[in-house]
């Protein structure tokens, strides 16, 4: 392993590819992931190239008209695109899903590329990428669990870990003119933990990606060449009882240009029952976390952050804190029983942050677009197309100033959120 330069966080990067020594290798590993939750991993195969191709893949998809994108966006049947606005008023995103990352590619790639070509290479090229992280995942999350005690991952990688699987995000931020104006920048995606076991995360030259320390502070993770980023997801956080830490993050933009990242979710399969083994807890540990199903910590997450655009990232534990009394008896905890919590959650993110606000979004996610279909439903407003053409001609009139536009933001979002309920195996787990 080597060390990062001075000026970021000094988090360990790991040769993906080399026998680590568990002395030294494996502990500061566990160091990292126990304290920060994220480390670099190097020589993970993907040359950058192969990247360039994506993000010019990439690029060809974001500068489309916003129309054109939609065909793919929230109100279509593959929900693949997420618009601005939703998440943040930086912020868009295309999902690309697995197993099959190639079909799921093509339902995009037919509505957005005119070009068969471009059509054909888009598929490929995704194909490729997931296959390849879903690989790389596999070999980090053994390497993971061999940080938390000697058997480990021979115990328990084939027994828990066998069915993940994975999709990705492909994430375009494009900051307001007057950026540099901000001395700490805008919020490109808000404060959130991610959903998965863990993420993979490829982010361009120009930074901005944050780590929210336990004291509360934001410390920047550098774009470190050849590396990708790996961080813990709130599953993996429930499963190694605490011990590996999903830790709050966000992303801030501080220059006037566009910014392109990839992310890599592992997840659990649906139906799993997410439970630390005793062996893992420790002895003389109490568990954390009483057992839950993956798919209803994920319906949890999209319905409780309902689409209300002020987000106060909500985690796993919130969902499934094993709480105890004040004698230190156990007491289950109902699921999603958090109002109370609510108020500290959305007091604590304002003293978090230190930008101007925009409003947040926790989960990118059709769920938090599927709770103001429930809102609309119950009778606030039934719209059936995104009404994009109100917010351009606003945008166009004040020059981007997208502050100055709030009623055909708000418009906008409700909607382009506006949908009926999703299949069951088509929800997103994203963070
Ligand atoms: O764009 C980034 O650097 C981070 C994105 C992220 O946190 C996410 O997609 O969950
Ligand atoms: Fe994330």
């Amino acid at each position: 392993m080597s060390s990062p330069p001075e000026n970021s966080l000094q988090l360990p990067v790991m040769d993906i590819h080399q026998p680590l020594l568990p002395s030294t290798d494996l502990s500061s590993l566990a160091e990292a992931c126990k304290e920060w939750g994220f480390f670099h991993i190097a020589n993970h195969g993907i040359s950058e190239e192969f990247y360039r191709k994506l993000r010019s893949l990439s690029h060809q998809v974001f500068s489309l008209p916003t129309d054109a994108k939609l065909r793919a966006g929230p109100l279509s049947p593959i929900r693949a695109y997420t618009p601005h606005f939703i998440a943040s008023p930086f912020f868009e995103s295309l999902r690309v899903s697995g197993p099959d990352y190639y079909s799921s590619a093509k339902g995009s790639a037919d509505v957005l590329f005119d070009q068969q070509e471009t059509n054909t290479e888009f598929c490929r090229m995704f194909l490729e990428y997931g296959t390849r992280m879903a690989e790389l995942s596999a070999r980090i999350v053994r390497v993971l669990l061999s940080c938390l005690g000697d058997d480990v991952e021979k115990k328990y990688y084939e027994a828990e870990f066998r069915r993940c699987h994975g999709y990705l995000r492909v994430n375009s931020y494009s900051p307001p003119g007057d950026v540099q104006e901000e001395e700490e920048g805008v919020e490109g995606l808000g404060m959130h933990t991610d959903m998965s076991c863990i993420t993979i995360l490829y982010q361009d030259e120009i930074g901005g990606l944050q780590v929210r320390s336990r004291e509360g502070g934001w410390v920047d993770i550098q774009p470190c060449e050849g590396t990708l980023v790996v961080n813990i997801g709130d599953l993996l956080q429930a499963w190694s009882n605490g011990q590996l830490r999903s830790s709050q993050h966000r992303v801030v933009l501080r220059q006037p240009v566009s910014r392109f990242s990839l992310a890599f979710f592992w997840c659990f399969e649906d139906d799993k029952v997410v439970e630390a083994p005793e062996e893992v807890v420790g002895k003389g540990s109490r568990k954390l976390y009483r057992p839950f199903v993956c798919l209803d910590y994920v319906r949890f997450r999209e319905t409780i952050e309902k689409g209300r655009f002020e987000k106060v990232g909500y985690t796993v534990d919130d969902f499934a804190a094993a709480l105890q009394d004040s004698e230190g008896r156990e007491l289950s905890i109902a699921n999603g029983g958090v109002e109370e919590q609510r108020e500290s959650k959305i007091s604590d993110q304002t003293t978090a942050s230190g930008l101007r606000k925009s409003r947040r979004c926790t989960a990118l996610t059709a769920g938090s677009m599927e709770s103001v279909a429930e809102k609309s439903e119950s009778g606030v407003k039934k719209i059936s197309a995104c009404d994009v053409e109100a917010l351009k001609r606003c945008l166009d009139e004040h020059k981007g100033d997208y502050k100055k536009c709030q009623t055909e933001v708000e418009a906008f979002k409700l909607s382009c959120s506006f949908k009926k309920p999703s299949p069951s195996q088509d929800h997103l787990k994203g963070s």
